[in-house]
């Protein structure tokens, strides 16, 4: 697969809050169809970073770009409307809406007008959130969610919200699916199918950035950066990562 190093770029991105600086200088380039990881203890400034990528903060320093565009001062709704869509760390879904609801409302930026009314029974939206109900079906099935579809997404477990979470995402049709912690409370066996799902979405085309410091997880990779008190100090593939002295030092502890 050929990768566009302009794809995705995050270009000297700097970040301070009061006096203290939690990203310094940060670069790093990904091309469409890579899946890169990005590792680094906690609180070396991974989760401020997809913040910055997603639009949540802004940069007290540098840029993001997409597909050759400066996307820095677009707002979180103008990016993922441009196809650069997240998950979170925690699962953010809408606990009062069916599990089927929660993906319709991923297929919100792509629908003309109001589907949140439409949920909420205003009569020029039904149209359209039937069409977005039946157009989830597909990601429910694939997410092994069918037959939780008119559950409340509240009673759903850990790896149940987070395929919801997913699926939403995707519902959301990413041209960059950059995911938080994924595997964060999943059983071993739920990380794996999760794994092996973005490995197919990953050869159907995606490009995925993808935080995790869960080293059986990020076996997904083909490449990853490892962050350190905000600086990138290690790039390559998994096994030259886990073989890096400096990362050995002070990631893994020997
Ligand atoms: N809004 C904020 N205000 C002040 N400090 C913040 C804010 N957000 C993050 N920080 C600080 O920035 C540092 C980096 O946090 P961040 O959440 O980006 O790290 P992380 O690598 O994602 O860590 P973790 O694995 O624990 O999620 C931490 O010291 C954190 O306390």
């Amino acid at each position: 697969m050929s990768h566009d190093a302009a794809f995705f770029a995050v270009e000297g991105v700097a970040r301070s809050f009061g006096g203290f600086q939690v990203l310094a200088d940060v670069s790093l380039a990904i091309g469409q169809g890579e899946v890169v990881g990005l590792l680094g203890p906690n609180g070396s400034g991974k989760t401020t970073l997809f913040n910055i990528a997603t639009g949540f903060l802004p940069p007290s320093a540098g840029a993001i770009r997409f597909r050759g565009r400066d996307i820095s001062v677009l707002s979180v709704q103008d990016r993922s409307r441009l196809g650069v869509v997240r998950t979170f760390q925690t699962p953010k879904v809408f606990e009062g809406l069916t599990v089927r609801d929660n993906v319709a409302l991923g297929f919100y930026r792509q629908m003309r007008a109001g589907l949140v009314e439409g949920l909420f029974g205003a009569p020029r939206a039904r149209r359209e959130v039937a069409d977005a109900r039946e157009a989830s079906e597909p990601l429910l099935a694939r997410f092994g969610l069918k037959d939780l579809a008119d559950t409340a997404a509240a009673r759903l477990t850990a790896g149940q919200r987070r395929n919801l979470e997913v699926a939403r995402a995707l519902a959301g049709a990413p041209r960059l699916l950059m995911l938080d912690e994924p595997s964060t409370g999943l059983t071993r066996d739920e990380a794996v199918a999760l794994g092996d799902m973005l490995l197919d979405l990953s050869a159907e085309g995606m490009t995925i950035f993808v935080v995790s410091h869960d080293m059986e997880f990020l076996r997904i990779v083909g490449r990853a950066h490892v962050l350190y008190f905000g600086r990138i100090i290690a790039s390559g593939t998994l096994a030259e990562i886990q073989a890096d002295p400096q990362v050995r030092q002070i990631y893994f502890g020997s």
